[in-house]
C-alpha cells in the first residue's frame, strides 16, 4: 500500500436514508477518506453533512413564512443526515434567507437578522443538535443586540449536547460583482476562533474568506483540524475558482476542507445596479452548488450538483492531518517569524517595498 495515498472512496449508506433523501427530492452522496494506521493512536473517525439547498419560496414572501420554510426544508435533510451518522453538520452561507445583499435594500432584508445567542434560528439548531448527538454549524445574519443591533454575518457553533460553542464571524467582506453586503455589515471582530466538540478541532471560513490564503492559516494556527466554509456565489463570478482554493487550503495547512454552495436563482421584484455599467438586473445569476470536501492529502470528493438541493456525508480519519504535516512539514518548514516580522513593517504608512533594480550604467 502506498503510504499516505488516500483518496475519497464511496461510502454505502442505510437504504432508509438513501429512500429518504428520494422522497424528499435531494441529492445524497456519501464519500471516505482513510488514513494509515498508528500504532498510538486509535483512528479519530468522523463523519460531516454539508447541505446546499434552494430556498423554497418567493423572495417577496413575507419573511417569517420563509423562514419556517427553510427550517422545515433543513430539518427534513438533516434527519437523513442523523440516518447517515453524520457527527458535524454544516448549512450553507446566511441559510436563512434569500442572499439578498446585492440589493442594498435595508428592509425587510435586515428583518431576517436574529441573535446567535437565542435566537429563534439557534433555539431550532439546538434541539437538532440535542435530538441527534450532533455539532450544527448554523451561518446566519446576526443581530448583535448588545452592540447597538449591529449586523454581522455569522457562523453559530452548536455542541451536540445542544449548548452554544459559540460563533464566528465573516473576517472578509466582498465588494465585488453584485456582492454588495458591506452595506449591511463589517468586517467579523472575532478572529480565528477554533471550536473543540467532541469530534475534532474545528472552525468556519466563511464564503470570500476562501480567497485568502491567510485566513485559512490563522485557523490551522489556532489548530482546526476542519475548516468549513459555507458560501453563497454565482457561476459567472467564481465557478473557474471553486475547486482551486479550498482544495489548496486542504493542502497548504494540512487540514480538511468543506465548501458549501447554495443552488438556484433568486429573484428580486426591484431591480438593482452594481456600478459596474451593467444594465439594472434582478437576480444575481444562478448559485452553482458544487459543495465538496478536500483532505490534506490533496485528494477531494466529487462535488454535489450545481443545481440541486443535497447532503454530502463525508467520513474522515483525523489522523491524516498529522500523518501528512509529518511528511510534508509545511507548519515546520514555514517562515512563519520572518513573514511575520515583514507583514508587520508592510501594514505600516512608511512601508519602503524590497524591489533591487539595475543601477543605471554610464
Ligand atoms: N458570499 C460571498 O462572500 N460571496 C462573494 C463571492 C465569492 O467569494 O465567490
Amino acid at each position: 500500500m502506498h503510504l499516505l495515498m488516500s483518496a475519497s472512496r464511496k461510502l454505502r449508506l442505510p437504504a432508509a436514508a438513501l429512500s429518504a433523501a428520494q422522497e424528499r427530492d435531494f441529492e445524497l452522496q456519501a464519500y471516505g477518506f482513510d488514513a494509515e494506521p498508528e500504532q498510538l493512536r486509535r483512528p479519530r473517525i468522523v463523519r460531516v453533512g454539508l447541505i446546499q439547498n434552494k430556498i423554497p419560496l418567493p423572495t417577496d414572501t413575507a419573511v417569517s413564512v420563509q423562514v419556517a420554510a427553510l427550517h422545515k426544508r433543513i430539518a427534513e435533510i438533516v434527519e437523513v443526515a442523523a440516518k447517515s451518522g453524520v457527527n458535524i453538520v454544516c448549512f450553507q452561507e446566511a441559510w436563512t434567507m434569500p442572499f439578498a445583499f446585492c440589493t442594498r435594500e435595508k428592509l425587510p432584508w435586515t428583518e431576517f437578522a436574529e441573535s446567535a445567542e437565542d435566537g429563534p434560528t439557534t433555539k431550532f439548531c439546538q434541539e437538532l443538535a440535542k435530538k441527534y448527538n450532533m455539532v450544527v454549524i448554523s451561518p446566519i445574519l446576526e443581530r448583535d443586540e448588545t452592540h447597538g443591533g449591529t449586523l454581522w454575518n455569522t457562523a453559530v457553533v452548536i455542541s451536540s449536547s445542544g449548548a452554544v460553542l459559540g460563533k464566528s464571524r465573516k473576517n472578509h467582506i466582498p465588494r465585488v460583482g453584485d456582492f454588495n453586503e458591506s452595506t449591511y455589515y463589517m468586517e467579523g471582530n472575532t478572529g480565528h476562533p477554533v471550536f473543540q466538540t467532541q469530534f475534532g478541532a474545528i472552525a468556519v471560513n466563511i464564503c470570500y474568506g476562501r480567497h485568502h490564503p491567510l485566513n485559512w492559516l490563522m485557523f490551522t494556527v489556532n489548530g482546526a483540524e476542519i475548516i468549513f466554509n459555507p458560501s453563497a456565489t454565482v457561476g459567472k463570478l467564481s465557478e473557474s475558482m471553486w475547486p482551486v482554493e479550498a482544495r489548496n487550503a486542504a493542502i497548504a495547512n494540512h487540514c480538511f476542507t468543506c465548501p458549501i454552495n447554495r443552488v438556484g436563482t433568486e429573484y428580486y421584484k426591484n431591480s438593482f445596479t452594481s456600478g459596474d455599467g451593467g444594465k439594472a438586473h434582478h437576480d444575481f445569476g444562478y448559485f452553482y452548488g458544487s459543495s465538496y470536501v478536500a483532505a490534506p492529502d490533496g485528494s477531494r470528493t466529487p462535488g454535489l450538483s450545481r443545481v440541486r438541493d443535497g447532503l454530502l456525508v463525508v467520513e474522515m480519519d483525523l489522523n491524516l492531518c498529522r500523518q501528512v504535516s509529518d511528511k510534508w512539514n509545511f507548519k515546520m518548514t514555514g517562515r512563519y517569524e520572518m513573514y511575520a516580522d515583514k507583514l508587520a513593517e508592510a501594514v505600516q504608512p512608511g512601508f519602503i517595498p524590497n524591489i533591487i533594480k539595475e543601477r543605471a550604467s554610464h
